[in-house]
């Protein structure tokens, strides 16, 4: 029989989710890590007795855009907290008319076309390829779909999220060809993100927030943060509340996940151990301490 794992449920707060109300014990504590700094102090406390940390991606006060993230620091800094599992809340904008503003989108796939950001923990020293096929935990989407369903949000199970480089927001050409491709909607961060926690053997789902319809749309010719900004405060209140609705249901200690998400590293790594660079091994301490 395997050890229970106790979960320690990560969320990592994307634009409007700056802050997370109601935990018991709040605590902003500062993580090094040796990829720099994430982009700001993790917030830890507890919700119904469940362990849980947040990490506003953007940093409080939005300081810091998508390609400037240091996402391998984000990454290893919650795994360093301890978290078992992270959750990203994500505004993005829709792809289908079928998904308007106010809607969330459980994704499950990424199209990662992102070109200016350290998208590895592995390199020159060790390397590893680790899957990414099935980018997002069904088990945190399972909880996540029970959690939205059950506070009424509308929501769409399942869907491809474009990730663009940004800060710029897409051409209409771009636009309409990210919408030949089928895909559902478009943001900035969710890549490498998603990678990364696989490389760190972290159970990882995204709930998309749409803010608006990208410039694809006869009637949003133009994206503007103005617009965008009206609906993002009204998707985080909705936001927080799937947050005091998942943790619970995930809070329970657990076997491995079913996906293998927390065992990816198993048959990633090939460089042989004598050609292994110390210190690159230091680095990965935490990120790979179960393999190396
Ligand atoms: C303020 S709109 C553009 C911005 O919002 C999304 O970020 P996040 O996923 O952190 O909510 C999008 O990807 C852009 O970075
Ligand atoms: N239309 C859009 N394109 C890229 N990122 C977004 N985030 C919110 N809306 C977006």
């Amino acid at each position: 029989m395997s050890d229970l794992i106790t979960p320690m449920i990560g969320f990592i707060g994307g634009s409007g989710v700056y802050d997370l109300d109601g935990l018991e014990d709040r605590k902003w504590v500062k993580i090094r890590t040796p990829w720099g700094d994430p982009s700001d102090e993790i917030l830890t406390g507890a919700l119904h007795g469940v362990r849980v940390a947040f990490l506003p991606r953007h940093g409080r006060g939005h300081p810091t855009p998508p390609s400037a993230l240091n996402y391998r620091a984000n990454i290893d800094a919650m795994k360093r907290i301890g978290c078992t599992e992270l959750i990203s809340l994500s505004a993005v904008g829709s792809l289908k008319e079928e998904l308007p503003p106010g809607h969330f989108v459980l994704v499950d796939q990424f199209i990662d076309r992102t070109f200016a950001r350290e998208k590895s923990f592995f390199g020159t020293g060790c390397v590893a390829h680790v899957s990414v096929a099935h980018p997002v935990c069904p088990r945190l989407g399972d909880a996540l779909e029970t959690a939205a369903k059950g506070i009424g949000i509308p929501y769409t199970r399942g869907g491809t999220y474009l990730v663009m480089e940004g800060p710029q927001f897409s051409t209409k050409a771009e636009s309409l060809l990210y919408r030949q491709w089928g895909c559902d909607v478009i943001g900035m961060t969710n890549m490498p993100e998603a990678k990364l926690a696989r490389e760190a053997e972290l159970c990882y789902a995204t709930m998309a927030m749409v803010t608006d319809f990208d410039c694809w749309h006869p009637d949003h010719d133009h994206v503007t943060v103005e617009q965008v900004v009206k609906v993002l405060f009204s998707n985080a209140d909705k936001a927080r509340a799937l947050v005091k609705s998942v943790v619970p249901a995930l809070g329970a200690p657990r076997d491995p996940c079913p996906a293998g998400c927390d065992r990816a590293l198993d048959h990633a790594l090939i460089t042989a151990p004598e050609k292994r660079d110390p210190d690159m091994l230091a680095k990965l301490d935490v990120v790979a301490r179960r393999v190396l």
